[in-house]
């Protein structure tokens, strides 16, 4: 067998090097000049002249973000009352960052082991959906692994059904699998209960939606809007170069056909966010050119809401435990991502903090290095949490009015696509969503609830 990369072995035709300096990029930066990826590069470094980064620059290029964020949204701190449901974990495709998948032989009948994964029916999905829509939730995030018997729809499953080399194009019945996810227009109809925003279908779930076709992204995302999708995740963005695909995730669909999926979507008239998934083998200047990539991107469809960062969770995956890499970001390159993504894209209004990568404190942090949205409630996490992050799989509103308050911010609960929104009063409690078709006010969790879910103590 061969020897697995090491750090060593990475050698990338893109380095963290340029012809400006960090006191020119910065400059443009506080004037509000559209940045180069030479520009974001030095703020990426605070200044590729030295080694390491300089704590100074730093602070100078966080308080440029924090102004550029005062600027366009104000003191305004939003979050969504949201659940994520994921059908499956069977995934085959095998990305070294990942620690959410299952292998897919171990979920078949006939299988020798007990699968540590999970797969949920259309009806299990609509359960899971109903319960926390009558809490008051009002949208649910579903991203899954790409199960093999997953079809878009009927006609897929037959034009999946009738090819001459199913294993050849990833696809196996769903006899073969105790339980079956069904179709994704049927998870997508069965999650859609009383008008909840269902955000789903990545690029590369989308990819998988059509393969053994020549249907174009258009037609799937057509297809899945009319089941009821109403927003798309852009995950599996993760860097957007070439040579970091090859080395942290080559199964999967690269960065021209990301582009083209997601704007497919915004073709058809779906809203759309857009990630990063930072902090394992790459360097600043794969930093930068993706940032410009999804700039690009919102040039040409303006469809993208917000922008989120995700901080490299490294504890439990294929990437640490092969030593290709050492641990996730530094603290230091989490708050510059933040901020750098403030201010290169000049057409986001959005930077999301995510709670389930930075935690309360450092996530709070972030909503001073340029970020102003603080993600959901979530009630339920099961990709970070595989990976080895230890923040919890809920924020109750009461969690999040006491956290923005304590940094003198106003809280305001908003709507997915940031067209409704609610501003809180933290002296008028109880605190609970009323955006959704059944929220009224009332807390998400009770305390007991709340207790029961709570981090241990020493976390
Ligand atoms: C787990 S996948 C699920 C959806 C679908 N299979 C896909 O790849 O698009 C969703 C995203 O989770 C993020 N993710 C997975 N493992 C992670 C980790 N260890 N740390 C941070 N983010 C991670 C990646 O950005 C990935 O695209
Ligand atoms: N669901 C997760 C998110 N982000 C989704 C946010 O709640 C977002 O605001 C909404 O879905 C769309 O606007 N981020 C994470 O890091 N982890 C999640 O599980
Ligand atoms: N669930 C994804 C994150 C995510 C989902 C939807 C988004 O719009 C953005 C980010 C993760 O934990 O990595
Ligand atoms: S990131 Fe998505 S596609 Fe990659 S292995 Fe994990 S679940 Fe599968």
């Amino acid at each position: 067998m061969e020897r697995p990369v090491t750090e060593a072995d990475l050698t990338f035709d893109h380095v963290p090097q340029t012809d400006q300096s960090f006191e020119n990029a910065l400059e443009k930066a506080r004037d509000g000049d559209r940045l180069t990826v030479d520009d974001a590069i030095e703020l990426f470094t605070t200044g590729t002249d030295g080694e390491g980064i300089d704590q100074r620059r730093k602070e100078r290029v966080l308080e440029a973000a924090d102004r550029r964020r005062a600027e366009v949204v104000g003191e305004e701190v939003t979050f969504v009352a949201n659940l994520n449901n994921n059908v499956t974990t069977a995934c085959n495709v095998g990305c070294l960052f990942c620690n959410f998948k299952d292998a897919a032989h171990t979920f078949e009948s006939d299988a020798e082991v007990e699968t540590a994964g999970f797969t949920k029916t259309p009806d299990e999905s609509r359960e899971i959906v109903a319960d926390a829509v009558d809490r008051g939730i009002y949208e649910v995030t579903s991203v899954s692994g790409l199960h093999p018997a997953f079809a878009l729809d009927a006609e897929h499953r037959e034009i999946l059904e009738a090819h001459p080399e199913p294993k050849e194009i990833n696809y196996k019945p769903p006899e073969r699998y105790d339980t079956s996810p069904g179709t994704y227009t049927d998870q997508i109809a069965a999650m859609s209960v009383d008008g909840v925003h269902v955000h789903s279908m990545t690029p590369e779930e989308a990819y998988h939606a059509r393969r053994g076709t020549d249907w174009s992204y258009e037609e799937v995302f057509r297809r899945l809007k009319d089941a009821g999708l109403d927003t798309v995740p852009g995950t599996a963005a993760e860097i957007l170069v070439e040579e970091v695909r090859d080395v942290i995730c080559p199964g999967k669909i690269g960065t021209e056909e990301w582009l083209e999926a997601m704007e497919a979507a915004a073709d058809v008239g779906l809203g759309m966010t857009a990630t990063i998934m930072y902090g394992h083998v790459e360097n600043e200047a794969h930093r930068a050119l993706h940032l410009k990539r999804i700039r690009d991107l919102q040039d040409r469809t303006g469809n993208i809401t917000e922008f989120v960062p995700l901080s490299f969770i490294h504890q439990n995956t294929p990437l640490f435990e092969h030593d290709v890499v050492s641990s996730g970001p530094s603290i230091d390159e989490d708050e510059l991502m933040i901020a750098v993504s403030r201010l290169f894209l000049d057409n986001v209004d959005h930077v999301q903090s995510s709670w389930v990568k930075y935690g309360d404190e450092q996530g709070l942090k972030m909503l001073s290095c340029g970020a102003d949205d603080y993600m959901g409630t979530i009630l339920s996490e099961e990709i970070t949490k595989r990976a080895g992050g230890g923040y919890g799989e809920f924020r109750s509103f009461e969690d999040y009015v006491e956290m923005i308050s304590s940094i003198g911010r106003v809280p305001v609960e908003r709507s997915t696509d940031y067209e409704k929104r609610r501003v809180i009063d933290p002296e008028n409690p109880p605190f609970g969503p009323q955006l959704g078709p059944n929220a009224d006010g009332t807390p998400l969790l009770t305390a007991d609830e709340r207790a029961e879910r709570a981090l241990p103590a020493d976390d």
